[in-house]
């Protein structure tokens, strides 16, 4: 099996600041690949760098057999999460709509067809019943489940996903994350996940890049999260504790958060 994202050598530098330094890594089809680390440490970037958006300082990210690029159809992309302006009039289907459209062979599907493929994502992410509503009139976590489904509707074979499950209550984000687990393991789509938290997604991670001050680490997640590795790269002793299935990593250093303070309070959303 050939792996359809490769980095060799990848290095990330803004000015004089390394993000991280010669990377080699491949990230194989169905596999389910988690990205960490501490604020400002580089998840996003390197999310950039296979959407083609940010050149490496060095080395080389490959998807398949070819070069990153922007707009590759390879490439599913659930974006960090921004809010629409509340008078935003695009209805919720016509949003998920958008990935259906946008069909990866450039073959637009019969408007009957497309209609039954826009149901059918509406209803795997449990947004039907909202699916005439204007997205600037919907909370945070309903949005955020129509960008999921639009992510998936070109069934993509790499699934990036910035912090997708920000803003959604337990239930959805266990739901979330279970659909994104599905499309990994039916579909056999690579799975790019970038986020603060791993105990949400523990139960179905294969493998982990942690960044944090400049260094990285990969591994599973029993090699990655434990207090010798994560002492290590944070240069200063840190506490990693696994109890009922979940992994708490206490004594962080004080620069270091691994939870985002809400950005903003969206328009009916409790602070
Ligand atoms: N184009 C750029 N030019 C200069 N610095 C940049 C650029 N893009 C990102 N950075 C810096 O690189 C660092 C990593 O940013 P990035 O958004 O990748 O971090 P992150 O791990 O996703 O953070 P967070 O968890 O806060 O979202 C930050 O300090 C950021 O300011």
């Amino acid at each position: 099996m050939k792996p359809v994202v490769s980095l060799t050598g990848a290095s990330l530098k803004f000015g004089k600041r390394a993000l991280w330094e010669d990377l080699d890594l491949d990230i194989m089809p169905g596999e389910f690949f988690a990205v960490l680390g501490p604020n400002g440490s580089g998840k996003t970037s390197f999310l950039k760098v296979l959407l083609g958006l940010q050149d490496l300082h060095r080395g080389q990210a490959m998807l398949g057999s070819r070069p990153v690029e922007r707009g590759s159809s390879l490439i599913g992309y659930i974006p960090q999460q921004k809010s629409f302006a509340p008078d935003t009039p695009m209805r919720a289907r016509d949003l998920v709509g958008l990935g259906v459209d946008g069909h990866r062979w450039g073959l637009r599907l019969s408007p009957g067809k497309a209609n039954r493929k826009i149901d059918q994502l509406l209803e795997l992410v449990g947004a039907t019943e909202y699916a005439k509503v204007p997205v600037g009139q919907l909370s945070g976590g309903e949005q955020q489940r129509l960008r999921v489904a639009q992510a998936l509707a070109t069934d993509p074979q790499i699934l990036l996903c910035d912090e997708p499950l920000l803003s959604l209550d337990l239930h959805h984000q266990q739901a979330v994350s279970a659909l994104i687990n599905k499309q990994c393991r039916e579909q056999n789509s690579a799975v790019v996940f970038v986020t603060h938290e791993i105990n949400p997604i523990i139960d179905y991670v294969d493998r982990v890049l942690y960044l944090a001050g400049g260094r990285f680490k990969v591994g599973t997640p029993e090699e990655v999260m434990t207090t010798e590795v994560l002492s290590d790269l944070y240069g200063s002793h840190v506490e990693v504790i696994h109890a009922n299935g979940r992994i708490v990593v206490v004594g962080l250093p004080d620069a270091t958060t691994h939870h985002h303070a809400p950005t903003h309070v969206l328009a009916g959303e409790a602070a």
